[in-house]
């Protein structure tokens, strides 16, 4: 059986069990352009889900319908069975990070959190323990015109935790981030999710992805390719070993070792030190998401995951371009 086929055979039993996240059939048109297309999904609590597709796959115009920020064409967007514009206090049970937008920029962290605490009706001691939680305590009174591209996210993440929501959403967290942030987001993320949260986020990259998703939602041209978990993904795409590159390997070995995670040398370690690449490991793919919070926790970058025998991104282009043209989900 394919991951198709058996995507199809998910979606299907997923409906059944508890669902934070619903998807059913959502459409959105922008005039001519089918953005999103008869798209169903779901998203389960403890779990992190990735929707994930090229540029233009129709991801953020999915976000955006689930937040309520954009009215489906057809179909429905639930968050916990119910729309999110029908929740009395939305920023108590989802939080979104989203592009940051605009921003007062002569205000400082504080202060912008305060506006937004009030506005979501959220108390405002959440404030200091919102920026203690994302390392931004130290800025508290900075004005947020001095802050880098990376304070800005974790500001938006400050503001989307302000409720202590049970939902995350991420649009792109990943997208133009520095190796630092990257995996800034990704621990946290992954936190969110081992701490019971349902957590959505969307990308483009699958090794950046599926080193921290429980679940995929493949989407292209709007449209559903399949719903899998990373690790039937993984198996599909070329073995049980994941392949993990870093410039910083020797710390990575000895974090994961720490942890108990047994890693191996990947057997072109010798040939690829003598090219421009950095060396790779090892790993059990059951061991991914760990990888991807230690490599997060450390602060190490992690420049590639691929599977041991052939690349991710390899396998995806091959489920995305056999759904190309093709009528995928029925
Ligand atoms: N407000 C809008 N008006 C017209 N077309 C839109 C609008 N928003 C999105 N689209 C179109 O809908 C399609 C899906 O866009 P969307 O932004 O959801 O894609 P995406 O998967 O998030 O892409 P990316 O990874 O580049 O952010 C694209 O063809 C886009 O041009």
């Amino acid at each position: 059986m394919g991951l198709r086929d058996l995507g199809r055979r998910r979606a299907v039993c997923m409906m059944g069990e508890a669902a934070v996240i619903e998807a059913y059939r959502l459409t959105k048109r922008y005039g001519s352009t089918r953005a999103v297309d008869d798209l169903s999904f779901t998203a389960r609590a403890g779990r992190v889900t990735a929707l994930l597709g090229r540029s233009g796959a129709g991801k953020t115009a999915t976000l955006r319908m689930l937040l309520g920020l954009d009215h489906p064409t057809s179909g429905h967007a639930l968050i916990g069975g119910r729309p999110l514009r029908d929740l009395e206090r939305p920023s108590t049970e989802v939080g979104a990070v989203l592009d940051a937008g605009w921003i007062y920029p002569y205000r400082s962290a504080r202060t912008h959190l305060r506006w937004v605490a009030l506005a979501g009706r959220v108390s405002l001691r959440r404030v200091d323990a919102v920026l203690e939680q994302v390392d931004l305590a130290y800025a508290a009174d900075e004005r947020i015109d001095s802050f880098s591209d990376g304070m800005l996210q974790r500001l938006g993440v400050a503001a989307a935790l302000l409720g202590d929501p049970s939902v995350v959403m991420a649009d792109a967290p990943f997208d133009d981030r520095g190796p630092g942030d990257v995996a800034w987001i990704r621990g946290m993320l992954a936190r969110f999710a081992r701490d019971g949260r349902t957590v959505l986020v969307s990308g483009r990259s699958v090794p950046e992805i599926a080193i921290l998703a429980d679940d995929l939602v493949i989407v292209h041209h709007g449209r559903l390719v399949t719903q899998c978990t990373t690790d039937e993904f993984i198996a599909q795409a070329g073995g049980d070993m994941l392949k993990v590159r870093s410039p910083q390997l020797s710390k990575l070995d000895d974090a994961l070792r720490a942890k108990g995670i047994p890693t191996f040398s990947s057997p072109d370690l010798h040939v690829e030190s003598e090219t421009e690449q950095a060396p790779s490991l090892l790993v059990a793919a059951t061991n991914r998401r760990e990888v991807g919070t230690i490599a997060a926790v450390h602060e190490l970058e992690l420049s590639e995951v691929a599977t041991s025998n052939s690349s991710l991104e390899d396998a995806f282009a091959n489920l995305i371009s056999s759904a190309d043209g093709t009528t995928v989900c029925d």
